[in-house]
């Protein structure tokens, strides 16, 4: 397994309030693993520490994050610009709020390239949009944000975040506010994006069955602590924490299985 990202002892504060206390995680290329847990437990900020997007409040208190060889809590900004999108995608909660309401969608992709000095060879939006399961890329390409339903803006926004090729996607709860359906075919993407096509992925999630879905690790978040890590068959089988075992219960029985995005029937 070739090393791609590596989070050290990583501590973080917001003024008083610690908010990751030493966290530590390991991820190869094409990997991928869910961090879950309950509201304020620090999933958002390990996320945004990585992608080094943290609100000005917080503060890197120490620790090492890694990727590639590169130090991520050191990196001067040029290089952060750099490696962000084209190696380090991040798609947000909501959708419709990372996309611009004033440009089509078809702009917005065309945008991303020329942002990273790249030609837009003819059909490309068309080709990417299929890509993300979009059934009628035509149309959703000469749409504007608010022609589309939630669902289908976290489709394009997941677009948006890979139309450069990158090799580590991380996602903050990518599905919240989404109908069970719409929720469904965003897990099914990432699920896709890792499996078949080999992006790393990292998500956050309050949600572990939406987690056993989509990633084959699962990381379990407390009070800004790891305090299980593991397969996330054996994980969701046997949680070695009550408070695992209490995540688990939550998930609401309708009949979903875990059965893994591009594990096959
Ligand atoms: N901008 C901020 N200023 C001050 N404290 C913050 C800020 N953002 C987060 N926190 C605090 O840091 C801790 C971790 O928050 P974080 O958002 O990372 O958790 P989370 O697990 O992602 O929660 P949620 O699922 O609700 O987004 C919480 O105690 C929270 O109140």
């Amino acid at each position: 397994m070739d090393g791609l990202l590596e989070i050290d002892s990583l501590t973080v504060s917001y003024g008083p309030n610690r908010a990751l206390a030493s966290v530590s995680l390991e991820l190869g290329a094409g990997e991928s693993l869910a961090v879950v847990g309950e509201s304020g437990s620090g999933k958002s900020t390990l996320l945004r520490s990585i992608a080094r997007l943290l609100p000005c409040q917080a503060r890197i208190e120490s620790g090492a994050i890694e990727f590639r060889g590169t130090d991520l809590v050191t990196a001067p900004g040029r290089v952060l610009r750099s490696l962000r999108g084209s190696q380090i995608a991040y798609v947000f909660q909501n959708g419709r709020e990372s996309l611009d309401p004033l440009f089509t969608v078809g702009r917005q992709l065309d945008e991303v390239l020329r942002a990273h000095g790249k030609e837009v060879p003819p059909s490309w939006g068309e080709a990417l949009l299929r890509r993300m399961g979009i059934e009628d890329p035509g149309r959703v390409l000469a749409a504007f944000p608010r022609e589309l339903s939630g669902g289908q803006c976290q489709r394009v926004a997941v677009a948006l975040s890979v139309a450069c090729g990158p090799s580590l996607l991380l996602a903050d709860e990518p599905t919240g506010g989404l109908d069970e359906e719409a929720r469904d075919k965003v897990g099914g993407l990432l699920g896709d994006l890792n499996a078949r096509e080999g992006v790393a992925l990292v998500t956050v999630t309050h949600d572990i069955g939406f987690a056993a879905q989509v990633a084959r690790r699962i990381a379990v978040m407390r009070d800004g602590r790891i305090v299980e890590e593991g397969p996330t068959e054996r994980v969701m089988a046997r949680p070695s924490q009550p408070y695992t075992r209490e995540l688990i219960d939550a998930v609401p029985r309708t009949g979903r299985t875990f059965r893994r995005v591009g594990d096959g029937a």
